[in-house]
This record gives C-alpha cells, structure tokens and sequence, in this order.
C-alpha cells in the first residue's frame, strides 16, 4: 500500500499511508476504537475505495476484477453473513470447490474437527450461537488456497480457548510463508501472531487520550510505516458504514444435528 489516503467527508482517516507485507509476515494493526483499522482493511480487500495511493499484491494492481487477487487473499473482515439455506458444512464444501478443491472433503472435515462445528456441521448459519458463528467464519478462510490472510479483529467473540487456537493457528499461517494482515484488540494474539505492529493513532483527539502519530513496531528491521490521521472535523454521517447484512440471521429453533452430508 503506498501513499493510501481515506476522507469521509470532511473527515480524513488514513493519509500518507505506507505498508509493505512479505510472506511469513503477520502485521497487527492495532489502535483505539475508530483509528482507521477496518477502513485500511477494507481497502486492502477492494471493499472500499481509497481516495488516492495504489494498492498491489504480487505486482498486480487491486482492482474489484483482479481475480488472481481474490484467489490469493483469504478475508474475514466484515459482518458475519452466510447464505442462509446452506448448512454449515455445505458453506465450507462450496467455498472450497469453488477456489479449486477437487475433493474437499477432508479438509473440510478437518477444519470443523479444529473450529469444533462437527456437532454444529448440519446446522443453518442462523441457528449457531455468535461464537460458532465466528469460528465457521474463520473456517471459511481456511479451507481454500491462500497467500494473503486478512482478517478484522478475528478473535471477536471467540471464548478464551478459541483465542488459544486462533493464536496458535495463525501462528502456523505464518510460518508457512503466509502474509496475515490483522486488526485487533487483543494483546495476547497480537503477542503470540505478530512480527510487526502498526499502531494507528488519532492526532488531536479532544477526549485526552494521549496523541500519538504513525507507527510502533516490533520486530526487527522493518521498513517505517506511517499514518497520520486527522479527526477535529466534524462528524460526516452521509455514508452508513458497514451494512448490516440482510441474511443469514434466522431465528434459533430450526436446527438440525445431522451431517448434510452422508
Ligand atoms: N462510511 C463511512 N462514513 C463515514 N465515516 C466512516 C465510514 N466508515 C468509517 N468511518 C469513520 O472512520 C473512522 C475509522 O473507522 P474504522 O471502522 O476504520 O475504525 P477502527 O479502527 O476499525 O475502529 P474499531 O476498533 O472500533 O473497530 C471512524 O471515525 C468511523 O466513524
């Protein structure tokens, strides 16, 4: 990402904004509630527009029809939204056959023994608590081919064991020369995944929280990132940030604990 600038109205969230990811590198973003973290991921993804700067992974330009992008980059980064007629398993059996699994079952199978989902596996997205919800998300990145793993705050509403296991699974990514970019919140996942941290900082908050500009890092020998923000202005409400998604929330009660697949 090079030169990477987002303004909402008024309002500008990333200006200047450089970062270089490697493979076998995981960079946490981190910083305070409304820094700019999912805006920045949501660029990377092609979910948003930035105002000005490029994005390139492996060379190639980001646009929204850079399909060898999309084969590489696994994402979780917005709102949980499944289809809602696929069963649990159905979701990961399409989503792999879909990037190119011939026979996806037993990586599938594998994934939901590791999320814990098999008793859950012929359920509908809707009927499974927002941890279970959580943990098919991350399945879902799991289970087709990737380079890029992007994900905003992964560990949101996971129990304490599944942040142990998502600790300890992104941690592999990386060690098998996966690039993770990832937003979050949590200290002990950031400790146990990151090579480098991006701290993303408000200049000039009224609210007396201290004003830091740009980066923090750890690790060595990293090249400099730098973000500057500026929030003074005021508020712009004219986009609605991240829709809520119009399916895959079903009420509890349809469940059914059999495999929909024999
Ligand atoms: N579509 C939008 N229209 C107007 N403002 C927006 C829009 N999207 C994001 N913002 C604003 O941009 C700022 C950064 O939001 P962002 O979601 O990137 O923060 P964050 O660092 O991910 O926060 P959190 O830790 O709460 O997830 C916020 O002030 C937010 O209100």
């Amino acid at each position: 990402m090079s030169g990477l600038r987002r303004a909402f109205g008024p309002v500008t969230i990333l200006d200047k904004f450089n970062l270089e990811v490697r493979e076998g590198e995981a960079v946490a973003l981190t910083g305070r509630n409304g820094a700019g973290k999912s805006t920045l991921l949501r660029c990377l993804v092609g979910a948003d527009k930035p105002d000005d700067g490029t994005i390139e992974v492996n060379g190639t330009k980001l646009t929204e029809s850079a399909v060898e992008i999309r084969r590489d980059m696994a994402t979780v980064i917005d709102d949980l939204d499944f289809f809602p007629d696929l069963s649990v398993v159905e979701h990961l059996d399409l989503l792999a056959r879909a990037h190119g699994l011939t026979d996806p079952e037993p990586v599938v199978d594998e994934i939901l023994h590791e999320v814990q989902l098999i008793p859950q596996s012929g359920q509908l997205p809707g009927t499974l608590s927002t941890g279970q919800q959580q943990r098919l998300a991350l399945a879902t990145a799991f289970v087709r081919p990737r380079k890029l793993l992007i994900l905003d705050e992964p560990e949101a509403r996971l129990d304490s064991e599944g942040i142990r296991w998502l600790t300890t699974r992104l941690r592999q990514e990386r060690n098998n020369g996966l690039a993770i970019v990832f937003a979050s919140h949590d200290l002990s996942l950031v400790d146990g995944v990151a090579t480098r941290t991006v701290h993303l900082s408000v200049i000039g908050a009224e609210d007396g929280h201290e004003a830091l500009e740009g980066l923090t890092q750890s690790g060595p020998g990293q090249p400099t990132d730098f973000a500057k923000k500026d929030l003074r202005q005021p508020v712009n409400n004219q986009q609605a940030k991240k829709p809520k998604p119009s399916h895959g929330r079903r009420p509890k009660g349809s469940q059914s604990h059999r495999r929909h697949r024999g």
